[in-house]
């Protein structure tokens, strides 16, 4: 799914109301209906609501929305700002508000008049945002924040920008965003992301037209988009056409994390697995992982990378920061021209050997957390700066960074990235790293591009873990849960 910038959501908004053709009045309905549906559905029958219009069009949608609710006989009350011009459309909507729905003005509010039961709807200001907030509406902002009621957004908490440059130093802190046809950029960042709550993203019916033909580079690596890179396993088949997966490392006090990607590599669908490893690593990858074939690479630290023709590589894990180390890692590139998959000791391997990176294949892919990501390519202050830095690095150097975060940001060589949206925080644990090296690389072997590999293997991973909640818990939730988990990953994307 694409995402939009501000101003393409805008212009989203104006191709759709000029060429559809819709009157923008009745677009704003549409939004206010849907946002009526999913508020119908997912708050408790006893709730009342109070909704806070601004006075542009995000202010229009609470307005509407305020009748709907009012018309489905729930209680509720409106706070506007009287200060200030209202746009057309939500004149038009505040006039149509029933006589039944008190109108307070943001000046006199309260939050006596806030019950227990009551949830905040937060339409103060959407994509329009433009300057810092002022009164009244700070002092509200600062009030809503204090309660504890259930706060449900209209299009984006108020006072966040959409592409994350133009914040407000206050906004509103949402349990839930109602978000029009479009996920927003600022929802996927941690710093921004925090306040969004829950994502919905509703649809309001906008130009398809448009949206197929606007130029972005930025997505959602949605359940389309996975199913369009997924290739069903073929019944005449052999081991001979599902390629041969190589991951390497597992230096002593390490093993663990290379037995965790050789065993995933396994799962995900390689025809071949090899586990390249110290001897020290040996028998517990013949117990862990029977169906790998081990390839000796040292004594109790990686001392070479052997060569497996056609195989397909993932380096890094538990691999070893030795000088004894990076000098393999030096050799095997030199000798090494398809993309392979580089994480963990590898890439920290490159922070000090910054000339390491030139012999790294074109269109490989680099897997660095955050920590290895600023070791490697310096420090940024917040991830909108460390995205930005990780697109000029992938374009520079000709790789794929993807970029580990709870939205793992695939940044690809071309300039366009995808935002990944499977996951859960039962990963932020070691090995969960390992096993993501392991995935991607078995979707290399099986001949899936670099990009495909990235973008499915991120999203592979993430959904293991969510699926694998079922059994386990956020806190309980081990790396190797997500490895048996991956079988019911594939039999939702066959389903
Ligand atoms: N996309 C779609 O398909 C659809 C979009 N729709 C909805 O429209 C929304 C966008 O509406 P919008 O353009 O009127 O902007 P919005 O966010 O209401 O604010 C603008 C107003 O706020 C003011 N203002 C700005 N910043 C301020 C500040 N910091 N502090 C104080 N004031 C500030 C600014 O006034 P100014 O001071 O600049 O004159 C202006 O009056 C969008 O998010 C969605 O909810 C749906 O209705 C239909 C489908
Ligand atoms: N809160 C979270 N939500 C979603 N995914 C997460 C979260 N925390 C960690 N992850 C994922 O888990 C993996 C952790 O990788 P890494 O830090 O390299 O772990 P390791 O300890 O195995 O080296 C990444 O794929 C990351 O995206
Ligand atoms: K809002």
């Amino acid at each position: 799914m694409k995402i939009l910038n501000v101003n393409q959501l805008r212009e989203c908004d104006q191709f759709t109301i000029k060429n559809k053709p819709i009157f923008s009045i009745n677009l704003m309905e549409k939004a206010a209906s849907e946002s009526c549906q999913w508020l119908l559905k997912n708050a408790n029958p006893s709730d009342d609501f109070i909704i806070f219009c601004g006075n542009g069009n995000n202010g229009g949608d609470g307005l509407a929305l305020a009748r709907l609710l009012a018309q489905n006989n729930r209680k509720v009350k409106v706070v506007v700002n009287y200060g200030k011009k209202f746009s057309k459309d939500a004149v038009t909507n505040l006039q149509r508000i029933p006589e039944t729905v008190p109108i307070i003005d943001a000046s006199d509010f309260t939050r006596g008049i806030i019950r227990n039961s009551t949830v905040i709807v937060d339409a103060i200001f959407g994509i329009g945002l433009n300057k810092n907030i002022g009164q009244p509406w700070e002092n509200v902002i600062t009030e809503i924040n204090n309660l504890s009621n259930r706060v449900v957004s209209l299009d984006l908490p108020s006072g966040l920008s959409p592409d994350g440059d133009k914040d407000s130093s206050i906004h509103v802190k949402a349990n839930d965003t109602l978000s029009f046809h479009f996920y927003k950029k600022t929802f996927f960042h941690s710093e921004t992301g925090i306040n969004c709550g829950r994502i919905h993203v509703l649809d309001v019916d906008l130009s398809a037209t448009y949206i197929n033909e606007v130029v972005v580079s930025s997505f959602v690596a949605d359940d389309a988009e996975v199913k369009r890179i997924y290739k069903a396993r073929p019944e005449f088949s052999h081991k001979g056409h599902f390629g041969k997966a190589v991951v390497v490392g597992g230096s002593y006090g390490k093993t663990g994390a290379i037995l965790l990607a050789g065993r995933v590599c396994a799962r995900v669908g390689a025809g071949l697995t090899f586990i390249s490893a110290p001897e020290c690593a040996y028998s517990a990858s013949l117990m862990q992982v029977p169906e790998a074939m081990f390839e000796f690479a040292g004594a109790r630290e990686i001392e070479a990378i052997n060569v497996i023709e056609d195989g397909e590589y993932g380096i890094g894990p538990g691999f070893g920061r030795t000088e004894t180390a990076r000098l393999a890692l030096e050799n095997f590139l030199r000798g090494h021209s398809r993309p392979i998959l580089l994480d963990a000791d590898a890439l920290t391997l490159f922070s000090s050997h910054f000339n390491l990176l030139s012999w790294v294949p074109k269109d490989s892919i680099l897997t660095p957390h955050p920590k290895e990501f600023d070791r490697l390519f310096g420090a940024s202050p917040n991830s909108f700066a460390r995205l930005e830095l990780a697109k000029e690095m992938a374009k520079k150097h000709q790789l794929n960074i993807v970029l580990k975060d709870h939205h793992t940001q695939i940044v690809l060589h071309t300039g366009e990235v995808y935002y990944n949206v499977t996951g859960n925080s039962g990963l932020a644990k070691g090995g969960s790293g390992d096993v993501l090296t392991g995935i991607i690389t078995s979707l290399l072997a099986q001949k899936y591009s670099p990009k495909e590999a990235a973008i499915f293997g991120v999203w592979i991973h993430g959904k293991a873990a969510d699926l694998a909640l079922k059994g386990q818990s956020k806190e309980s939730l081990l790396a190797s849960d997500v490895i048996e988990s991956v079988g019911k990953v594939f039999n939702y994307l066959s389903k």
